[in-house]
């Protein structure tokens, strides 16, 4: 899968994509990443790529020339078909499900807006997708991008062992059950006799039982949309009741 970020700060991306396991999934040709600076299809001397805006107000907004123009470079850098994502506070709120459907693409552009936003036009005729990391404001689009590439890469094959994603929480909606290691006791603090009992089948339901408990505790959105999904078993509903729900 290709990833191509267009950024008016590549140097930004030092450090996640280029270390661990994005590192190593480049490395082994599981991905690619390619960064591009926006500023490179500028055209004037001050190699401007924001402006003031029409209409008054505070700060500036990307200027639609330089980004359009390197949208276009970019995608024709490559044949493979690429959707073409703005990462934005306004936009649609990722979730496990989407980054799913973005796994399954061969490419993907992600443009980080920067300043106040950018220009409309450019949303209108370019952008194929906005998406949020969450409701908030970041100071660009960067880290957005970066989140994005991370959760979309991990699901292409081979590039984490495939059995940690089947088991991973929200692929069904549920939270993950709680994880133990050595020691047994921990100041004073015992593992779930369960998960040392050698019972596969009990322990499978015992972690079952602690996602559903957690989910209902934590985050019963995520119940509601396990339960309207299908998800969710008849021994899952009858602990449920048992827990109230
Ligand atoms: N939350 C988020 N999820 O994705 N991106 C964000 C975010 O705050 N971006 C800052 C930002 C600011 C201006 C413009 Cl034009 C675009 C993006």
């Amino acid at each position: 899968m290709r990833f191509d970020i267009l950024t008016l700060f590549p140097a930004m991306f030092q450090g996640p994509l280029t270390e661990s396991i994005l590192k190593r999934a480049q490395q082994a040709g599981r991905i690619e990443i390619h960064l591009h600076d926006i500023r490179q299809w500028t055209t004037d001397r001050h190699r401007t790529a924001d402006d003031t805006p029409y209409g008054g107000g505070a700060g500036m907004v990307m200027k639609a020339e330089p980004l359009a123009a390197a949208i276009r470079a970019v995608r024709a850098a490559d044949e493979r078909p690429g959707v073409t994502i703005l990462l934005t506070p306004d936009g649609e709120l990722l979730t496990q499900q989407i980054v799913r459907e973005l796994a399954t693409l061969p490419r993907l552009l992600l443009v980080c807006g920067h300043y106040e936003g950018i220009d409309e036009r450019v949303r209108e005729t370019l952008i194929d997708r906005e998406l949020s990391i969450g409701d908030y404001v970041l100071t660009g689009g960067e880290l957005a991008a970066m989140v994005v590439v991370d959760a979309v890469a991990r699901l292409v094959p081979g590039v984490i062992d495939s059995e940690s994603i089947v088991e991973e929480s929200h692929s069904d909606f549920l939270l993950e059950y709680p994880h133990y290691t050595r020691p047994a006791v921990w100041e004073g603090r015992a593992v779930p006799p369960v998960l040392l009992s050698g019972h596969h089948g009990e322990i499978a339901r015992w972690r079952r039982a602690e996602r559903l408990r957690r989910t209902l505790v934590r985050r019963p959105d995520l119940l509601a949309r396990a339960a309207a999904a299908g998800v969710l078993t008849k021994a899952d509903l009858a602990l449920l009741a048992e827990l109230g729900w």
